[in-house]
């Protein structure tokens, strides 16, 4: 391959657990030393690499013999500890081949929520960039429950495309790609070389893990890809086993599936909007709101609104649907879900009568709102 076809300066490389152990039950290192070559080359050729890699809990596994234990949160959270610490021994001595350094990000939902904290995780991955490090990205599955958790690390990795503005996301799986089928179950499914579209159509298409090894399946591939492309990345989803696949893809080959950025990415506000904030509530809209809302460019007024789901504050954010429960919006609620009940379906001039103070005409307001 012709490295002078490099077409992406910074560049996610997402290596699924299905990848790093090659669909077995143990870390596969040979494969490890290929795919650490790969980025380091690329390294070499003045590529950035962020690298966000799967496999904690099967390297934890591995490393205690297989115990057999109920599967609890506390236990999982055990393995991912033990694990964690021999994936990140395993990728730090095949980077220090190279003469590169590594330096481990552990994120969870939680520290992508706060805006502040957003803000300083991406000062943290630009650092060790701007410094030749490579970082290694996998969520903090050691600390992390549920309700604090992104959960996959497709979506992980979407959002640390986001935070370390990344022009390239490499989805590594098992797969060729994003099939028209799961190929496990149908021997016909057509790889489809290039989405134009994210519709509810293809997200049909797209399903869960079956190996018992990932999480997500196709499906939370395809919304890291949305994510990602609306913030102006390019996406591809191929298999970490094609020969020299990182390269090739840098270099533009024709592998996988592509996904095209969008040419008017949204701003970085409202990208934290869209992947960094945890939805706390729902705000259901009426037919005229929902017009206003999705192709006028318009504010939420309260009088828009029909009901309200969850219990939020001001500040938080929440998704806007229609009365079937369908979401078209995500934005930031100034208003609480206590006294949204007390306004909704209201003229915004009667809010300052109905709560006794007023934090403005407008429930989400446009710049605060991603239409999806
Ligand atoms: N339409 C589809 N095209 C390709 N793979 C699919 C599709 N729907 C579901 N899958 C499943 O997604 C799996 C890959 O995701 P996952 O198991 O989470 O792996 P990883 O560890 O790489 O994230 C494939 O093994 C496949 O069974
Ligand atoms: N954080 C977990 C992996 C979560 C995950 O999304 O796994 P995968 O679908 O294999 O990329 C771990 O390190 O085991």
């Amino acid at each position: 391959m012709n490295l002078s076809e490099i077409a992406y300066r910074r560049v996610v490389v997402k290596l699924g657990t299905s990848v790093l152990t090659s669909g077995s039950l143990k870390l596969d290192k040979a494969h490890l030393v290929e795919l650490a070559r790969q980025m380091a080359c690329l390294m070499e050729a003045g590529v950035e690499v962020v690298l966000c890699t799967s496999g904690a809990i099967a390297a934890g596994k591995e490393h205690l013999g297989y115990p057999v234990l109920p599967d609890t949160m506390a236990n999982k959270q055990m393995l991912a500890a033990v694990g964690q610490s021999q994936l990140i021994l395993a990728w730090s001595k095949l980077f220090s081949i190279y003469d590169l350094n590594v330096g481990q990000l552990l994120l969870t939902g939680a520290d992508l929520q706060d805006r502040e904290r957003y803000l300083n995780a991406r000062d943290s991955l630009n650092a060790l960039l701007a410094n030749g490090i490579i970082p290694i990205i996998n969520e903090n599955d050691a600390v992390a429950t549920t309700e604090i958790k992104v959960g996959d690390n497709d979506n992980l990795s979407a959002r640390a495309a986001l935070l370390c503005d990344a022009d390239l996301l490499i989805l590594l799986t098992d797969q060729k790609g994003l099939f028209d089928a799961d190929p496990r179950n149908n021997p016909n499914a057509k790889l489809i070389t290039e989405v134009v579209n994210i519709d509810d159509s293809l997200r049909k298409l797209a399903g869960g893990s079956v190996s018992g090894l990932g999480t997500g399946g196709m499906s939370t591939k395809l919304e890291a890809a949305d994510a990602a492309r609306r913030a102006g990345v390019d996406v591809v989803i191929a298999s970490g086993h094609h020969h020299d696949v990182i390269q090739k893809v840098v270099c533009s080959a024709a592998i996988g599936t592509h996904f095209t950025a969008l040419e008017n990415p949204l701003e970085s506000r409202k990208q934290w909007i869209l992947v960094g904030s945890t939805v706390s509530g729902t705000v259901i809209l009426d037919l005229g709101a929902i017009t206003a809302v999705t192709n006028k460019g318009k504010s939420l007024l309260p009088t828009g609104v029909i009901d309200i789901k969850g219990e939020f504050e001001r500040g938080d954010t929440v998704e806007l649907t229609d009365t079937a429960g369908k979401v078209f919006a995500k934005g930031i609620c100034r208003y609480s879900a206590k006294d949204l009940c007390l306004i909704a379906g209201k003229h915004s001039d009667s809010i300052e009568s109905e709560l006794g103070y007023d934090y403005g005409a407008v429930v989400v307001h446009r710049n605060d709102m991603v239409v999806l």
